[in-house]
């Protein structure tokens, strides 16, 4: 199944996430005229794309495919104004952090097929990944479709566990907040040693992508990659035995990543 041929797809949120998958769908393909977006107030760069791309803002032709990625705690809401315009067979996908199967299903047809996925916003650039689990009746066209769609903002990794799907929220949902900050916190540091403001968030921000890129292209694990720039006895050893000492970044990390797990179980509702 080729992306040009998915859909049609209905976008239920346009927002950040939402507006990640949808640059990412334009960029690698997706017509314009496949997709509905409805959002009651886009953002400038959404109505920029919708304008750009002759997007639909009202249902016509009827959408194979409903993506919804509107925030967990309004999703109850919006599911019972939209059920109506689902129509029968139409393919479900959720984005949204927390919410179950179970959840997403109370509010729609008995039956209809619902795929529950975690997706990033590197999606925007064609760099993300998405996890997903499928409820049941969803076929192996719906799966080959869902795929297609989600494929244009990178990888794409189906599970059956949907127990999982928090911890995957806290990694990978996530995950480029704690990148983003890693960044923030390397340039205010180094402008705490005298660097200037800007030079060490030049410094931060090239070191950060420069380093995400090499893990990128390399065939080696990040372990190894760390290895290669600590000499022993070196700067980059003193301040490992900072990051990686007891209280250092991998127990931050667990805890955050709990942190985040727990509070997708809450979002459940
Ligand atoms: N952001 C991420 O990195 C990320 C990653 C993975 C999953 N998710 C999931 O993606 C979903 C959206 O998150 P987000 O960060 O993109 O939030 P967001 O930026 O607030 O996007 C939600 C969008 O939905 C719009 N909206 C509100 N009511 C609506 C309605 N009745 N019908 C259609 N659209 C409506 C909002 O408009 P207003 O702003 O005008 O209310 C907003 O544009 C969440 O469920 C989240 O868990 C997000
Ligand atoms: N953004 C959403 C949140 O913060 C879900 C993962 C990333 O809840």
């Amino acid at each position: 199944m080729t992306l040009k041929t998915v859909g049609p797809v209905l976008l239920v949120g346009a927002g950040k996430m939402g507006g990640a998958m949808l640059s990412g769908w334009l960029d690698r393909g997706l017509p314009g005229e496949r997709i509905i977006v409805r959002d009651p107030a886009p953002g400038p760069e959404i109505a920029a794309l919708i304008a750009k791309h002759g997007i639909r803002t009202a249902i016509g032709e009827p959408p194979a495919i409903v993506v919804l990625a509107v925030k967990p705690q309004i999703m109850d809401v919006v599911l019972a104004g939209i059920a109506a315009d689902i129509p029968a067979g139409a393919l479900v996908v959720s984005v949204a952090a927390g919410k179950t199967l179970a959840g997403i299903a109370r509010h729609l047809t008995p039956g209809t097929p619902i795929v529950r996925t975690i997706p990033n916003t590197p999606a925007a650039i064609g760099r993300g990944i998405t996890v997903c689990v499928a409820g049941p009746g969803v076929s192996a066209r719906q799966r080959a479709e869902a795929t297609a769609l989600l494929e244009a903002g990178g990888e794409v990794a189906w599970i059956d566990d949907e127990g999982l799907m928090d911890a995957v929220t806290a990694v990978s949902g996530s995950g480029p907040a704690y990148v983003f900050l890693l960044a923030e916190c390397l340039a205010a540091a180094g402008a705490e040693q005298g660097i200037p403001p800007d030079l060490a968030a030049r410094l931060a921000r090239v070191t950060v992508s420069g380093a995400g890129e090499l893990l990128h292209r390399s065939d080696l694990d990040p372990a190894t990659l760390r290895h290669n720039v600590t000499s022993p006895g070196g700067t980059t050893a003193a301040a490992l035995d900072i990051l990686m000492g007891e209280g250092g970044l991998g127990r931050l990390m667990r805890e955050a990543v709990a942190a985040a797990t727990r509070r997708g179980r809450e979002l459940a509702g």
